[in-house]
């Protein structure tokens, strides 16, 4: 076949010829050296050259080493170099033989020494100097010699050029030579100036026609079979070309091909599937042509497959649904919301690459490997990266003849990890617990991270809401079917408890709320704080405005009449949230307050829930939790009354459930907000005691593992910060839930910044559900205080004060939704209700503009409404 060997200087080249030349295989660039390789970069910039190789007119000297590596790291097919180079040159010797050639010249052909000293170290030879008219004589037996020779000893697949001899002003490139030198292996190097696109004529060599004219067909009318594969190698079909249609494929760098009934077939000129050209090979005994492609459209095949041979499978197969998935996804598809949430995706691959390491059979590992490869693409399709693209990377890599030593970054170094102190970038990497490690939090100075590690430090951990909403339909759907006999098989299933009947109602049997009196005493005075806070909150007035002379504006409110708490009762039994929830419903005046909360083993309520639920006026209580609560809440059963709103915090199940009914219509429900795992941050100076810090950080972390607690440092001198750590460690040690503690508290940090403004900005956009400040001066703070559910003032407020009895509410809204949420209080369980009276002057005043207006919306029954009492008026 024929080599084209471009000369870099004599640009500019038509980069549409060069584009077409290779799809043919491999260019020889003829480059000045390797000393000064800013024209080189700026030329394979411009053309893209799939596989070239890099010929220099100088010799190599040591300094060219380096720049030689960078190229075939950057990936030049091959370097061309003189014999004695290669000899010589240690460094040069090393390089893989696959990617070195050497120029010889005509003589050397018969130089056995040499050849044999070359052996195995290259992969390709150029003839430089042969004389056309020596080429069918000696030169040519030599030749062949020489390449048979070469293929015996050598285990690289070698490539042979001959450079016809450029002092002979008038070279004659033909078929002939082409054809004659195809014979015993070795291929034309032709100048481009020589190589036209279109039929051969006596000036030109063309290009199909080297390229067929060394093939052989074994089919009577001469064609030559043509095996279509897209860009990942995958066969799309078979078909046939001539000399005439690979010119066309070559020229159009299109899919172009001869149909054995209608000529000239231009793949996809009607169908509107067509086909980029990428490259054509010939296979080894030059019997079969391969046109590698990139396929438009529905597919190759007529059926509208993708391929001759049916539909995709494997990678190209996810990859193809993938794609479609982006372009239009089922609803419910959980691919779309990985497309949709970044941070999802991010923990997938992250998790499945942690399962991968752990897998250890042949079947899980391929099960493993499968999963993280369905991440993977799923994140390379919603950047529109595809399979082709990741390959060719790994084609670029094979490449590279400088390896890099492949060990982990420190945060991936298990050896490392071990003894890794916790002050690095670790707040989203899962870090080994043993129960003999410190328990200490993550530190960060705010003067040493970037934007983007501060923002992911104000986000909490995901909630993967899709797969809870999934498990928590069916759920729903039970409790609404069936009623109290889905209630009970969810208790039974969830907690564990057998149930005769789910709900207990008023009055309350009092052995079942029987206290100890300091037990009772306690919550009557969390009781009496708690209702006067809510009742200040009151305002039972009515608001009354006069806009105008005539026209009276009022607002007033009505509690919700029938509302659903949920207490929670999970890991921790929770008469507390029963007060925080039941004492505003009171307040407001609820007439129907239901309390919902999971039953103990024995199928019992907690005696101090159910004394809250008395003391509040509820009329029943469901001994319920987790999502068939909320549903007999939402919809009510035989026994449970549908309510009109759902107030109280709940793991997640129970806050699915909830946005689950408040957007359903057919529910017709409200809902206070979504709450979820508990929060607290602190800010703390150097007058504040490390005692007190780090047992409030506790406090919200003992909750539970995705309970996060966050610490901000206002210039902390060193000693300070060590004692506040000291103290988290010595306290958590000591307490009974320490094992939760320290699963919370190793995803929680502490940021040291360098004021107070620096300090409140970063509570601000973390919005905390508590703040505590503990500071100098910290009543001053709190006008710079934007989002936080409830903030702590000095080191006397503890966050256990608001807790429990205090007088503020601790159901508050976590997870960054204190920027637009409130906490419980009075009036979430109230409405408002505007009203308006108008005079007949107010109205004779006022008509005008409200005819105008709804003259301009084009609703005339609106303004016809006005304009009758109007003309009324105006005759009386
Ligand atoms: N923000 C606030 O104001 C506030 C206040 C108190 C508590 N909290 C939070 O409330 C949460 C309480 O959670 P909890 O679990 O202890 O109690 P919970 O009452 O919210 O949930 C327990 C119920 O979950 C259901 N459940 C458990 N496993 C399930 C599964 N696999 N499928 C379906 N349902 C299942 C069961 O029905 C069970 O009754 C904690 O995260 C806590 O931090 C928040
Ligand atoms: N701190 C919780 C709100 O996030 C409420 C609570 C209940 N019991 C103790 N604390």
């Amino acid at each position: 076949m024929l080599l084209p060997i471009i000369d870099i200087s004599n640009q500019p080249l038509s980069i549409d010829f060069i584009k077409s030349l290779d799809l043919i295989g491999e260019i020889i660039l003829r480059i000045p050296d390797f000393n000064n390789t800013s024209l080189l970069t700026q030329f394979l910039e411009t053309y893209q050259l799939d596989k070239y190789w890099l010929f220099p007119i100088k010799e190599i000297v040591p300094n060219d080493i380096e720049n030689i590596i960078q190229f075939l790291d950057q990936g030049a097919q091959k370097v061309v170099i003189p014999a004695s180079n290669i000899l010589t040159n240690d460094s040069i010797s090393t390089l893989p033989a696959d990617r070195l050639a050497v120029n010889i010249n005509s003589s050397e052909l018969c130089n056995e020494e040499l050849s044999k000293k070359l052996a195995g170290l290259v992969s390709g030879y150029l003839v430089t100097d042969v004389d056309l008219e020596s080429i069918s004589g000696k030169f040519f037996q030599d030749l062949s010699n020489f390449i048979q020779n070469v293929q015996k000893t050598s285990d690289v697949l070698t490539k042979f050029g001959i450079i016809l001899q450029h002092e002979k002003s008038e070279i004659k490139y033909s078929l002939n030579l082409v054809q004659h030198l195809s014979t015993i292996s070795a291929d034309l190097v032709v100048p481009i100036k020589n190589l036209t696109l279109d039929s051969d004529n006596n000036s030109l060599l063309s290009v199909a026609d080297a390229l067929t004219c060394t093939l052989t067909s074994d089919r009577p009318d001469g064609l030559f079979t043509t095996i279509v594969v897209d860009e990942r190698g995958v066969a799309l079909g078979v078909v046939y070309s001539s000399t005439e249609s690979v010119r066309e494929a070559l020229k159009t760098r299109k899919g172009v091909y001869q149909s054995r009934k209608r000529g000239l077939w231009y793949k996809g000129a009607t169908s509107g599937s067509v086909q980029e050209l990428k490259k054509i090979d010939a296979d080894c005994d030059g019997d079969v042509l391969k046109f590698t492609v990139k396929q438009f459209g529905t597919g190759f095949c007529h059926l509208n497959t993708r391929t001759c041979f049916g539909g995709s499978k494997g990678l190209t197969a996810l990859e193809e649904t993938l794609q479609s998935r982006k372009v239009s996804a089922p609803p419910g598809s959980y691919t779309q919301r990985l497309f949709q949430n970044p941070d999802l995706l991010r923990s997938k691959i992250m998790e499945e690459a942690d399962e991968l390491c752990s897998a250890t059979t042949k079947e899980n590992i391929a099960w493993e490997t499968a999963d993280l490869l369905y991440f993977a693409l799923v994140k390379c399709v919603a950047n529109d990266v595809s399979l082709t693209d990741v390959e060719a990377h790994l084609d670029k890599r094979a490449k590279k003849v400088i390896r890099r030593p492949g060990n982990a970054k420190p945060q991936w170094d298990i050896s490392a990890k071990k003894t890794m102190e916790i002050d690095g970038d670790t707040k989203d990497k899962q870090i080994p617990i043993s129960k003999s490690d410190t328990i200490k939090m993550q530190k960060f100075k705010l003067s040493e991270i970037d934007s983007i590690k501060r923002t992911s430090l104000l986000k909490r951990p995901i909630i993967n809401s899709d797969d809870i909403m999934a498990r928590v339909r069916p759920i729903i759907n039970d409790v609404r079917n069936k009623g109290d006999a889905a209630i009970i098989e969810y208790t039974a299933k969830f907690d564990k408890v057998q149930l005769n009947t789910p709900v207990i109602s008023a009055p309350f049997p009092p052995e079942a709320m029987a206290l100890d009196d300091v037990t009772r005493r306690a919550i009557d005075q969390a009781y009496d704080n708690i209702y006067k806070f809510h009742d200040a909150q009151y305002d039972r007035s009515t608001l009354v405005v006069e806009t105008m002379p005539g026209v009276v504006c009022s607002r007033f409110s009505r509690p919700i009449e029938r509302v659903g708490l949920y207490v929670p009762g999970g890991t921790a039994i929770l008469p507390s949230t029963t007060l925080m929830l039941g004492i505003p419903a009171k307040v407001a005046g609820c007439k129907e307050i239901i309390i919902a909360s999971p039953p103990r083993k024995d199928g019992t309520v907690v005696p101090e829930v159910l004394y809250v639920a008395h003391k509040v006026g509820a009329s029943k209580v469901l001994l319920a939790g987790g999502a068939q609560a909320v549903a007999a809440l939402a919809y009510g059963t035989e026994s449970v009354p549908k309510v009109d709103k759902i107030c109280g915090p709940g793991n997640q199940y129970v806050t699915a459930a909830k946005m689950f009914a408040q957007n359903d219509s057919s529910a017709m429900i409200s809902i206070d907000m979504p709450a979820g795992p508990s929060e607290l941050l602190v800010i703390a100076d150097n007058t504040s005691i490390p005692t007190y810090v780090a047992s409030d950080l506790l406090s919200q972390a003992e909750h539970g593992t995705d309970s996060q607690v966050v610490l901000i440092g206002v210039c902390l001198t060193p000693e300070h910060l060590a004692n506040i750590e000291r103290e988290i460690h010595e306290q958590a040690s000591r307490l009974p839930r320490v094992d939760i503690v320290r699963e919370s508290i190793s995803k929680s940090f502490i940021l040291q910044v360098n004021n107070m403004n620096e300090a409140m900005k970063f509570s601000n956009d973390y919005s905390p559900e508590h703040l505590i400040l503990h500071i100098d001066d910290a009543e001053k703070w709190v006008n710079a205080v934007e989002n936080a559910g409830s903030v702590f003032i000095g080191a006397y407020s503890p966050e256990s004060c608001g807790d429990y009895a205090s007088g503020t509410n601790h159901t508050l809204p976590t997870y960054g939704y204190a920027r637009m949420y409130s906490g419980v209080n009075t009036l979430t369980f109230l409405k408002h209700i505007t009203a308006q009276k108008l005079t007949k002057q107010g109205l004779k005043d006022l008509g005008h503009t409200v005819m105008r207006l709804a003259e301009i919306e084009g609703l005339e029954a609106h303004r016809n409404a006005v304009h009758v009492r109007i003309r009324d008026l105006e005759n009386e």
